[in-house]
């Protein structure tokens, strides 16, 4: 099922039948969807219920009047443009109003061709605004805009989002923390008949059920406490947009109901609401969880379920495609090293042969935030291995024998047996005889730190020919100390 094309929504508030009528018909046969109310009130009623792209206000109104509800609502609606109607001799309160930001201004009498007109610029400034916004983010390498991968799994997702981003399809994202499903998210949308729309992200596992009730649905003025006047919900602001439900998995069984009614009966149920609002949005969930097994359990229901994946995308853990890692800190490097003017970077093999063999458990956002640390700290214009992490040059040399010790892997995609533990390495050859656990229950830290403090004096004894003053000095501690651990560690016999 493809999406229409998206249809501006343009409201007309003037107590006057006739200008309603002959705004309506003009606009109308431009083939926009208008709206037309009588009063203030049911200008503001429509404006918190739905977006509006252009607002046409009479500034003389009963209810409240224009000038007043544009002041009101414009912080809300930063999508619409708003075009106030003034009689003759208000013309000072326009110009006040042009100062509060209103779009324009028109005094009656008027041709109607000056507010066809009005409204085609405001649409155009709206649309070159949102495509500004996105090349802003493009600029920024913001999510929506670089997936990158050339992996063989990486390169089906894109042909995947590349089918079912143009048509309406519900899309079910699943992949560990990290994998970039926000990314895919955006692109669906981007790459959507409804990229002109608006994109709305909720993260279910962001706030209790009750705010996530009324954050995903709305609420009516007066509908609880604290309800001092209506909001629309994020599925009826994503209308003729995409809606993003993040961590999906999360969402409350109540709540899982509510949302099913929506994607079944197109239409919403403000809280305190007494009528419905139809709204018309594509869904595209993300889950780090496991939702089948989520529905087995019972926790997610079945219903629902079937009904976001309809398309599934399983974005594969990074290190399942460590032939992407190259490609990914590169971009990473360049991406930092612009922010911070420190002109060209580059990884050192030895890095990058580090940054490989490595397990990423919080998978590409752990790469990035790696590499962004690691252009802070590199005060040349090489990244070298110690501007990486501790713990991670720690995991890698526990691992292989450190970055020398161990052959650089092939690139290309190579699933790993299990999580963390390549399976193409030769085995590494120790540099030295420290130990690397690599078979068998692991020693305790204690044990560990021993076994290389025994080995480390064994070997300084060796090379001074078991003099204590000169081995003592090399490993920089006093002579008693070294008498002491000697002793402890039954070495006596390698002194002189
Ligand atoms: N393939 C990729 N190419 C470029 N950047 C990526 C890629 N995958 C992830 N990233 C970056 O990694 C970070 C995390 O990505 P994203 O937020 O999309 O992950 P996620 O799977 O939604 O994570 P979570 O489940 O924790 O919300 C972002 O900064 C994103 O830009």
């Amino acid at each position: 099922m493809m999406s229409l094309p998206y249809q501006p929504h343009i409201l007309v508030a003037d107590d006057e039948a006739s200008i309603r009528r002959l705004l309506q018909t003009v606009l109308e046969a431009r083939g926009y969807r208008v709206t037309v109310v009588e009063d203030g009130l049911q200008a503001a009623a429509c404006l918190e219920r739905e977006r509006v792209d252009v607002a046409i206000l009479d500034i003389r109104m009963p209810g409240e009047n224009g000038l007043d509800l544009f002041r009101r609502m414009k912080p809300d609606c930063p999508e619409t443009a708003f075009i106030l109607i003034t009689a003759y001799g208000t013309v000072r309160t326009a110009i006040e109003a042009m100062k509060a930001g209103a779009f324009d201004y028109v005094t009656k009498p008027f041709l109607v061709d000056e507010v066809e007109v009005m409204v085609e610029r405001a649409l155009e400034v709206g649309r070159l605004t949102r495509e500004l916004d996105r090349l802003k983010r493009k600029v920024n390498g913001q999510p929506g805009e670089q997936l990158i991968g050339q992996s063989q799994a990486m390169q089906k997702v894109f042909k995947v989002i590349g089918r079912v981003a143009p048509t309406d399809a519900a899309v079910l994202i699943q992949g560990e923390s990290g994998t970039g499903k926000e990314i895919v998210a955006g692109l669906l949308h981007h790459y959507s008949l409804r990229r002109e729309g608006p994109l709305i992200k909720v993260n279910c596992a962001a706030l209790p059920e009750g705010l996530l009730e009324s954050e995903l649905f709305g609420y009516e003025k007066g509908a609880f406490t604290g309800a001092a006047r209506s909001k629309p919900g994020k599925l009826e602001m994503a209308h003729t947009g995409t809606v993003f439900l993040d961590e999906v998995g999360d969402l409350p069984l109540s709540l899982q109901a509510k949302l099913l009614r929506v994607l079944q009966e197109k239409e919403i149920d403000r809280l305190g609401g007494v009528r419905t609002i139809p709204v018309d949005i594509r869904v595209v969930a993300a889950t780090n969880r496991n939702l089948a097994e989520a529905v087995h359990s019972g926790q997610f229901r079945e219903d629902l379920f079937y009904r976001l994946n309809v398309v599934n995308i399983t974005l594969p853990p990074l290190r399942d495609r460590a032939g992407d890692i190259p490609l990914l800190a590169e971009f990473f490097v360049q991406k930092y090293a612009a922010r911070v003017n420190k002109g060209t970077l580059l990884l050192a093999p030895e890095t990058l042969a580090l940054l490989e063999s490595y397990h990423w458990p919080g998978n590409v956002r752990e790469l990035e935030n790696t590499i962004e640390r690691a252009v802070i700290l590199a005060s040349g214009p090489v990244i070298r291995p110690e501007h990486l992490p501790d713990e991670f040059l720690e995991y890698t040399e526990g691992r292989e024998g450190g970055p020398s010790g161990g052959r650089i892997r092939e690139r290309g995609d190579t699933p790993a047996g299990r999580p963390g533990h390549r399976t193409d390495e030769t085995a590494a050859q120790p540099a030295c005889e420290f130990p690397y656990f690599r078979e068998g229950p692991l020693p305790t830290l204690r044990q560990a730190i021993q076994q290389v403090e025994r080995q480390l004096i064994a070997e300084a004894l060796r090379r001074t020919g078991g003099n204590k003053s000169r081995t003592a000095r090399i490993l920089d501690i006093s002579r008693r100390a070294l008498q002491y651990k000697m002793e402890a560690y039954g070495l006596e016999k390698c002194s002189g």
